[in-house]
């Protein structure tokens, strides 16, 4: 192609660009001077896609965001968002046109797509263009937006961009009160499902001062939940399919009630705001283990203190998953839920599939 050439690669990549995507995108750059992306909206046509599908909605400014990721160290490719309307009609593709049209702002020497079917369309709407055809029969990376949008991102987690993949992540929380069992069984799911996980991190903070009794401070409360979301998000983002978290806000606000014996604000706030997939709750049925920073070890107070969470979690509004019985049937009854989630199947034993 002659020097300053300018191609256009657009779609409505819902419900995220896959890899397929990423590979037209790539080759076309490669192609032209100058490469314009453009992720087409209809917002009203898209929430009824994806509800008649299994995604949960994916608004165009998250789609954006993506390719402007996926694109950031390319200085010669753009990334823009066009509204085209959706009825089924050719008008459509007309509008859209004018809208990419004035979004690149100057003259088409060349349209990406994969479709054989596109070039007639695409002959009458940039009759200067040249219509470059990438993967038609989509070998390179067998996979469609109606793929994902059908069977769901999580089948097809190896065609989600690396850069997508944290936005899928399922959250599987576990909560409970003292010596229940938390920190070993979210170690254990972490390894059984390939993944990461985020320890309790109130925890690590005692363990940092060397011990909790009798030292502990209101402020250290809103620190602990700070750091642990901060290690939410830095776990999310290498989690392969689920992210297993060991505790979270409402429980810091229950040890904060039990230490310090005030309730603060803040973590309410972030209780609030909080979003986890999956809740386990972890009955305290299991032997009581005295690790150096633990306090509530009496029977009675230990049913007392697993009473008052249940009641925090439940002012809540949480719907938790009680779990209980010894360690092997507590991995078990886990496993089930976990299965569920991720939609794979429950087989005998639980084994994995
Ligand atoms: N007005 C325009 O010029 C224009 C151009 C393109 C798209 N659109 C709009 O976008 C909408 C969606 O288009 P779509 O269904 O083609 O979008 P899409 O989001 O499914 O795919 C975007 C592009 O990637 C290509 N592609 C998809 N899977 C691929 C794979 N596995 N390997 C290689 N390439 C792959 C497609 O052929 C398409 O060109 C259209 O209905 C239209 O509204 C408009």
């Amino acid at each position: 192609m002659k020097p300053g050439t300018v191609g256009m690669y657009g779609g409505k990549f819902l419900p995220c660009p896959h890899m397929g995507h990423v590979y037209a995108m790539i080759r076309a750059s490669t192609m032209v001077d100058e490469l314009h992306v453009i992720v087409t909206y209809d917002e009203a046509y898209e929430q009824k896609l994806c509800e008649d599908g299994c995604i949960p909605y994916i608004p165009v400014r998250v789609r954006l965001r993506w390719w402007t990721q996926l694109t950031k160290d390319m200085p010669h490719v753009h990334v823009h968002a066009v509204h085209q309307p959706e009825t089924g009609e050719m008008a459509d593709w007309h509008i859209g046109a004018q809208g990419i049209l004035a979004a690149i702002g100057k003259p088409l020497d060349a349209v990406f797509s994969s479709e054989t079917a596109y070039t007639p369309i695409f002959g009458e709407l940039y009759p200067d263009a040249q219509h470059i055809l990438i993967d038609p029969k989509r070998e390179v990376y067998p996979i469609s937006g109606s793929m994902l949008r059908k069977e769901g991102v999580l089948k097809h987690w190896n065609m989600l961009p690396a850069i997508v993949q944290p936005h899928f992540v399922k959250k599987v929380v576990v909560v409970g009160t003292e010596s229940c069992g938390k920190s070993t069984l979210v170690r254990n799911l972490a390894n059984l499902y390939n993944t990461t996980y985020v320890e309790e991190w109130g925890r690590t903070y005692y363990e940092r001062l060397g011990n909790c009794e009798d030292i502990t401070l209101p402020e250290d409360y809103p620190e602990i939940a700070f750091e642990h979301k901060y290690h939410e998000k830095v776990q999310g983002a290498k989690a392969n399919k689920v992210l297993f978290i060991d505790t979270e806000a409402i429980v810091t606000q229950y040890f904060s009630k039990l230490y310090v014996g005030k309730r603060q604000p803040i973590l309410d706030e972030i209780a609030r705001l909080q979003q986890y997939d999956f809740w386990l709750f972890l009955e305290p049925d299991v032997e009581w283990v005295d690790d150096g920073t633990r306090s509530f070890g009496e029977e009675q107070v230990r049913q007392e203190n697993n009473r008052l969470l249940k009641e925090l979690l439940e002012e809540f509004g949480v719907r938790y998953h009680s779990i209980s019985g010894n360690y092997q049937e507590r991995l078990e009854q886990a496993m089930v839920h976990v299965n569920e989630l991720l939609g794979r199947p429950v087989v005998k034993n639980h084994e994995m599939k």
